[in-house]
């Protein structure tokens, strides 16, 4: 049974997930109105995301990760003059099958739903409730929570709701995945677990990923690409190619003389954008 719901939803991912499903940014700004008065808090944005491509928005606190990745996922509008575009379609609104995933895990579980309920919870009243069951299952087995279906929220741990919470944006079938600091607030081991974990249902359902981070390490070691944002208002400062082998592993990977040269690379961009840093 297990199997059947798996192979279904690969069946149904198969060619899909790869198609068009990329992002296209031209000179695209955002502000916030009361923010900042009204002022950008970046402005001139161009970078592509290919269908299939894993690319980490990078850079320091404030600087507009969130907001830029609101504006992919269609959560926030672009300013005017801004040309943004999914599967070569301007967008206008939340696009079909985007999904984003944010840090703050917890409050955005229900905690009187159990696990399987809380995955399928975007799938009600669209299909019979024997598919969304399928389907929640098939999303939990990708993120190895397929033994605590009958689990409440308050009996995981932080590494396991947020395992749920990815499981609740896979059970959309997503072509797209915008992920906001999905581990930031994880220790060491968990995080590095989870990045494995997401590795592998990237490469499994051919999605595209763009995700927000601040920590340098996790950008260089799940990403093809990393831009990095940085100023007020904030452009790309740099829009680079990681250039290390697609499998990914935490010790071997980061003892590539090439991963070393690309963080201290970033490091530089980063550092010497900082408006905290000393003359
Ligand atoms: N709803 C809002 N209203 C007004 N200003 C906002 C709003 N949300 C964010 N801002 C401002 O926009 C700027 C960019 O915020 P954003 O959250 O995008 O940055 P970030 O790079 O993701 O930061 P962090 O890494 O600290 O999460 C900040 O100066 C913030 O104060």
């Amino acid at each position: 049974m297990r199997t059947q719901a798996l192979d279904r939803v690969a069946d149904a991912r198969t060619g899909t997930a790869s198609s068009n499903a990329g992002f296209a940014c031209r000179n695209v700004n955002a502000s916030y109105t009361g923010g900042h008065g009204g002022a950008p808090i970046f402005e001139g944005i161009d970078f592509d995301v290919a269908p299939g491509e894993f690319v980490s928005i990078l850079g320091g606190s404030g600087v507009g990760k969130t907001t830029l990745l609101r504006v992919l996922g269609g959560l926030h509008a672009a300013g005017k003059g801004s040309d943004v575009r999914f599967a070569g379609q301007p967008l206008s609104g939340a696009p079909d099958r985007v999904v984003m995933v944010f840090q703050n895990y917890a409050a955005s579980l229900l905690p009187w739903r159990t696990v399987e309920s809380n995955v399928r919870l975007g799938l009600e009243g669209k299909m019979p409730r024997r598919e969304q069951r399928e389907r929640a299952l098939a999303a939990l087995t990708m993120v190895g929570l397929a033994d605590n279906l009958h689990y409440h929220p308050r009996q995981l741990s932080g590494g396991m709701q947020q395992r749920v919470q990815i499981a609740r944006a896979l059970v959309m079938d997503p072509l797209a995945l915008l992920m906001d600091e999905p581990f930031g607030a994880l220790d060491a081991i968990t995080k590095a677990t989870l990045q494995d974990a997401l590795l592998r249902i990237q490469r499994q359902t051919g999605m595209t990923v763009v995700f927000v981070t601040h920590d340098l390490d996790e950008a260089i070691y799940l990403s093809d690409r990393i831009i990095v944002l940085a100023g007020s208002p904030a452009g790309v400062a740099r829009d680079l190619a990681v250039d290390l082998p697609r499998e990914r592993d935490q010790v071997a990977t980061k003892a590539d003389p090439r991963y070393l040269e690309l963080r201290q690379e970033i490091y530089t961009v980063m550092h010497s954008s900082d408006p905290r840093r000393r003359p």
